[in-house]
């Protein structure tokens, strides 16, 4: 019989009016003046007097080029706008335990020097600890490089469990992952209901000694190994493959603990086969899985994501379970957040814009990009088109490969619990993590992650929307994953550089989405994913607008209209709408003024830099000069370099190719405007320069960190000069040489 309580919803939708009317009112607004200003620059081509010489209109095109090119990721930004909503969601109405699907949590990791191993099997722990029936939850660990540090340390960790899992049962505690928990205690942040009882404090003195053994023999073994220290495994990996369930019956301590499925999976690799970095290890575990548990939904996470709340689970249930939604559901994706973000965050490491106006946007539409971790994917969406597969076995294996067993999972449309013979099963998953097993199969092109870029997440979430899947993007108040953001500028920059590098050449391949998407996808989406494929290309524009108009302030080339025609106004009027939407934003997802100044700043830095080279670097790959790589990112947590960062000032200890940029550009923006004043004061003509005069004050207010690092500061942190004199000379003479031109030439 049905009760009421089965028809009430499990999540409901609510459309953001009020912002929807202001977003639109302002798309409209700054549209019109776009037009304006096209009008202007065509009309003043027209008007041109023809005996000028040529020359002159180059700087004019450059700068009308870039305009044209903001103004293009600008719309494409829009479609974010359009309609934004809200969701909320109601764990309480899911159906009771026993009808709940199972779930398996695939976490990926691949170099013990960078991702410590500790920390990594706190992940672990803590996905272990989800609150979802222990028999319905399988975590499976993919470690790229098949060091015994990981191995060992899922072996511990598993012991650990023991005591943990029924602990954090017992005391309903929250934090399940026991780092993030025992750091809380220290700060005294303990807002468990049993903070008081006598039995918990017993309990939890005890869970602290086992927890801090478990550290001890993790630290102990690390110690008695060498590690190779440069990059183990990372791009020319050479290992066979390691697979190891954890067994029942290690511990005989504690009794009747019902454990989740844990399951170490070290794929072979070798250097002659391509890896796919982290898609070639997700498609691994989504086949070794298939054929051990194979349960019907799957949460991706990365090694340093830890579950920040055991309830995520059920979260995404409410979606996935949802009868009017579930049929095309392909992933229940949550925010990435990250536990060190400082309070104005200079480098923008929490991504603020992507996880609240972006994500938020595309969830009105067809549903937020797949973003690598934290999200409840269905196993069936990543099998592939299923009407291509047809159930002819010969072709059923060109595309999955030659594993019966693994066929077999897929016929049974993922909703098995094989219960299999824990020893007997070990055979099947080597030859599905051989690194042979893909040669000649649909893996990684129609099946599974898919190869074609370093983003993994984008192309294959992209793909799904393509071929008619929905995403979702839930946001409880408590951040469900905690990830560790990059608190370091050249980690920024080179973490940057791979992922635009990854973004643009998705929007110069096959799977451009202006193209490509436009047929599959509403207009909406489509344009949502052209801004994340695009918006690298701001390098032109940031380069083109920190340069020319500050060299022709110089030699006294007016570029924009003077202040008393009405058209100054309009280019007046785009830079502050343009702003102050951004301020508006910022404000309105928890930032500060602060916030607002910084993302404007690490948004020029990162444009002339990591734009720049993920761009080039995508151009090269397409045309073959250059291969893919995935640099990880650095999750050690160096507390120098902390401080810095948790004090807003910016380390500058980076390679000298972002370094370079940087300084070039502050001296050009400096030189050219005290040269330009000196020209105006002798010439007079101060209505005609006022613009370039101030985009260049503009300019370096917002970049005045990077004088400070220069002149005033003497930190570790600060720029070194062995680099930046020999920049500024060699500025210094370009700018004389580019004088001596311009006075040859008029
Ligand atoms: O060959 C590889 C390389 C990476 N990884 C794992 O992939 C994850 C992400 O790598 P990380 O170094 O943390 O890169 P980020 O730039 O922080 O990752 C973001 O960007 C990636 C795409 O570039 C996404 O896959 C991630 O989910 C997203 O968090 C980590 O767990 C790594 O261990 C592998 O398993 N094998
Ligand atoms: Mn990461």
């Amino acid at each position: 019989m049905e009760t009421s309580e089965d028809t009430l919803p499990l999540n409901t939708c609510h459309v953001q009016k009020l912002l929807v009317t202001f977003n639109r009112l302002h798309i409209l607004l700054h549209s019109i003046a776009l037009g304006f200003l096209c009008y202007y620059r065509v009309c003043f081509l027209l008007q041109y007097p023809e005996t000028n010489k040529g020359i002159r209109l180059l700087p004019w095109f450059l700068v009308f080029a870039s305009e044209i090119i903001l103004s293009f990721i600008w719309i494409l930004d829009q479609a974010y706008r359009w309609c934004p909503v809200t969701r909320s969601f109601f764990p309480e109405r899911l159906p009771h335990d026993d009808k709940l699907p199972h779930v398996d949590v695939f976490i990926c990791t691949t170099d013990p020097t960078k991702e410590p191993t500790l920390d990594v099997m706190n992940t672990v722990l803590s996905a272990m600890a989800l609150d979802y029936p222990a028999q319905k939850l399988h975590v499976y660990l993919s470690d790229d490089c098949g060091s015994p540090l990981t191995l060992h340390g899922v072996r511990e960790a598993w012991k650990f469990a023991r005591w943990w899992l029924p602990f954090c049962t017992r005391y309903r505690i929250k934090s399940r992952c026991p780092k993030a928990y025992f750091s809380a205690l220290e700060n005294d942040d303990d807002d468990s209901d049993f903070a008081r009882s006598s039995v918990y404090v017993a309990d939890k003195k005890k869970i602290k000694e086992k927890y801090e053994a478990f550290k001890e023999e993790i630290k102990m073994f690390r110690k008695d190994r060498v590690l190779p220290r440069d990059n183990p495994g990372i791009t020319a990996g050479d290992h066979s493959s390691i697979i190891e369930v954890m067994q029942e019956n290690i511990n005989n301590e504690v009794d009747n603990v019902k454990m989740p499925h844990l399951v170490y999976v070290s794929r072979e690799k070798k250097p002659s086969h391509p890896h796919h970095f982290k898609a070639g290890a997700l498609n691994v575990l989504l086949r070794i899985s298939a054929v051990m548990s194979n349960s019907p939904y799957i949460l991706v996470l990365d090694c340093d994501m830890f579950c920040n709340d055991p309830i995520s689970a059920r979260y995404a249930m409410c979606f996935h379970l949802d009868p009017k939604m579930s049929s095309s559901l392909a992933f229940v994706q949550f925010p990435q957040k990250f536990h060190n973000i400082s309070k104005n965050d200079i480098y923008d490491s929490q991504l603020r814009s992507l996880f609240t106006v972006q994500w938020r946007g595309m969830d009105g539409l067809k549903g937020p990009v797949m973003s690598g971790t934290g999200f409840y994917i269905k196993r069936v969406s990543l099998c592939g088109k299923s009407e291509s597969k047809g159930t002819d076995l010969q072709k059923l294996k060109e595309y999955f490969g030659s594993s019966n067993d693994f066929i077999k999972s897929v016929a049974q449309n993922c909703t098995s619990d094989l219960a299999y013979d824990r020893n007997a099963l070990l055979e099947e998953p080597r030859l599905l993590a051989s690194c042979e097993y893909e040669i000649g199969t649909k893996w990684g092109q129609e099946v599974g992650f898919l190869y074609d870029s370093v983003v993994e997440d984008y192309l294959t979430g992209f793909i799904l929307h393509c071929n008619g899947w929905t995403s979702v993007f839930c946001e409880p108040t408590r951040p469900q994953f905690l990830g560790t953001g990059t608190t370091n500028l050249n980690d920024v920059l080179i973490q940057g550089t791979r992922w635009y590098s990854g973004l643009f050449e998705n929007g110069i391949n096959k799977y451009c989405p202006l193209t490509y998407g436009l047929s599959r996808m509403p207009l909406l989406q489509s344009l949502c994913f052209a801004w994340l494929a695009y918006f690298p290309l701001y390098c032109l524009p940031l380069w083109c607008l920190a340069t020319i108009p500050q060299l022709c302030l110089l030699n006294g080339i007016p570029l924009y209209p003077k202040v008393s025609d009405p058209f100054f106004f309009i280019f007046l009027f785009i830079f502050l709408s343009a702003l102050i939407k951004h301020l508006q934003e910022v404000l309105l997802t928890g930032g500060t003024i602060y916030k607002w100044i910084n993302e404007q700043r690490i948004w020029m830095m990162k444009s002339i830099t990591c734009h720049l080279y993920g761009c080039l670097d995508a151009l090269l790959k397409k045309v073959g000069i250059r291969e893919a790589s995935f640099l990880p990112t650095n999750k050690i947590e160096d507390d120098e370099q902390m401080l810095l960062y948790q004090m807003d000032k910016y380390d500058f200890r980076v390679s000298n190719i972002f370094m370079i940029p940087m300084v070039f550009l502050i001296t050009i923006n400096i030189s050219c405007l005290i040269g330009g004043v000196y020209r105006v004061l002798l010439v007079g003509d101060w209505d005609k320069m006022l613009v370039q005069f101030l985009l260049a004050v503009f300019l370096i207010a917002v970049n005045y960190p990077i004088i400070e690092g220069l002149i005033i500061r003497k930190d570790k942190g600060r720029i070194s000069l062995l680099v930046a004199i020999p920049v500024i000379l060699a500025t210094l003479v370009l700018l004389a040489f580019c004088r001596e031109i311009h006075n040859m030439l008029y």
